[in-house]
């Protein structure tokens, strides 16, 4: 991980969501509203002939197309290029939308924003955002791994179609996806009617608001503290490679890492009405240091995390206070690959603090709050 200055790069919002789910929807609502933006929008369709790019309206917007491939490897090749393409032609577009397949994994395609040196300098992964379907998402997360992913990698949520279902019906399911995700930002919506500043431009993954409200929601359940990173040990890895390549395609991506759905047995519990359930294939842990942390203990720290535990951490995220720095390190991760930016000072009223979350499966809640702890300045 590099330090790098985030101010004039171009937004990058990730459109996900299982197949139906509403991104299309989405895409053109952001392309028809006026807002007197310019987004350039880039359509991945899993291995066969794009008809997304047909429905996708807007006179302005520019659509590239991706056709070919696992989106892990291949896909993330065409990404590059395309995304090279564009900037070289910067100013005529204020953002950059990617729409990924019903199917993929978001990881390789946020990963290409903090990999690729030349697109990293010019492109910032603004947010993830994943359109969920209220009526058919609790049975998606049955049977499809790549539903779950998709909420678990979220910063927004869009819970849509809350008109197909009743109100009892959407609290359940936004207990369910709050159990995999605590720290994504739900909005529940009807043909994806959302303000487009609750998707576009938030920033360093809204950061602030995720670590502000973080434990918040977690700590409501005080009788049970292990659903912040409790490790459960019968997970069940049937090794199903949802992809068309082993292990050593030597793209950096894991390939194992769907649990087979076998975590039907999600533990609910109500606290004052307030429903929990807790994934049991992911989980989510919050660290705080009240001070400032020390950059030298911290990079190597989070270089060999990445290394060694990448493979289990969708999403990371922080915000650290580094000690004798006036601004504000920003830092997120995928799995294994890392970026990390210095952004504005500190604010006179700000108590300097350093907090990460982690969101992903296995965690090891003990061990990453003592690593965290020994970076402390
Ligand atoms: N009832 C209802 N239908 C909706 C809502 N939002 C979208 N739809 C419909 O759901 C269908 C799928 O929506 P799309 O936007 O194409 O979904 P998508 O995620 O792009 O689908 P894929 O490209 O197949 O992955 C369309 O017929 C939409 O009109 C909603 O809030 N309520």
């Amino acid at each position: 991980m590099s330090l790098s200055e985030a101010s004039d790069k171009t937004p990058v919002t990730v459109l996900t969501g299982y197949l139906g789910a509403g991104k299309t929807t989405l895409l053109n609502r952001i392309l028809t509203e006026s807002h007197g933006k310019k987004y350039a929008v880039i359509v991945n369709e899993f291995g066969e002939i794009g008809i997304d790019n047909d429905l996708v309206v807007g006179a302005d917007e520019e659509v590239f197309e991706m056709n070919n491939g696992c989106v892990c490897c291949t896909v993330r090749g065409d990404l590059i290029r395309i995304l090279e393409g564009l900037m070289k032609r910067k100013g005529k577009f204020d953002a950059i939308i990617v729409e990924t397949t019903g199917l993929a994994d978001p990881a390789p395609v946020a990963q290409t924003f903090f990999i690729d040196e030349e697109v990293g300098r010019k492109a910032r992964l603004d947010a993830v955002v994943t359109v969920a379907d209220a009526k058919w998402l609790t049975d998606r997360l049955k049977d499809a791994p790549e539903a779950k992913n998709q909420i678990a990698f979220a910063d927004v949520i869009l819970l849509n179609k809350t008109d197909l279902v009743s109100a009892h019906d959407l609290e359940e399911v936004e207990a369910r996806i709050r159990g995999i995700n605590p720290y994504a930002r739900v909005i529940r919506t009807e043909k994806c009617k959302v303000p487009l500043d609750a998707v576009l431009d938030k920033g360093a993954f809204d950061l602030d608001r995720i670590l502000a409200i973080e434990p918040a929601f977690l700590e409501a359940d005080e009788h049970d503290h292990d659903h912040h990173g409790h490790v459960h040990g019968h997970h069940d890895h049937h090794g199903h490679d949802h992809h068309e390549h082993g292990p050593d395609c030597g793209c950096g991506h894991d390939h194992h890492h769907d649990h087979h759905g076998h975590d039907d047995h999600d533990h609910a519990h109500s606290h004052g009405g307030l429903k929990h359930y807790h994934d049991e294939t992911m989980q989510s842990v919050a660290l705080e240091i009240p001070g400032d942390v020390d950059p030298n203990k911290f990079m190597p720290w989070v270089n060999d995390l990445a290394q060694t535990e990448g493979q289990n951490f969708l999403r990371w995220k922080g915000i650290l206070a580094f000690k004798n720095e006036p601004r504000r390190f920003v830092f997120q991760g995928v799995h294994m690959i890392l970026d990390g930016d210095l952004q504005r000072e500190w604010t006179p009223e700000e108590t300097r603090r350093s907090k990460l979350v982690f969101i992903g499966k296995e965690l090891d809640e003990a061990k990453l709050r003592q690593g965290f702890e020994a970076c402390a300045a």
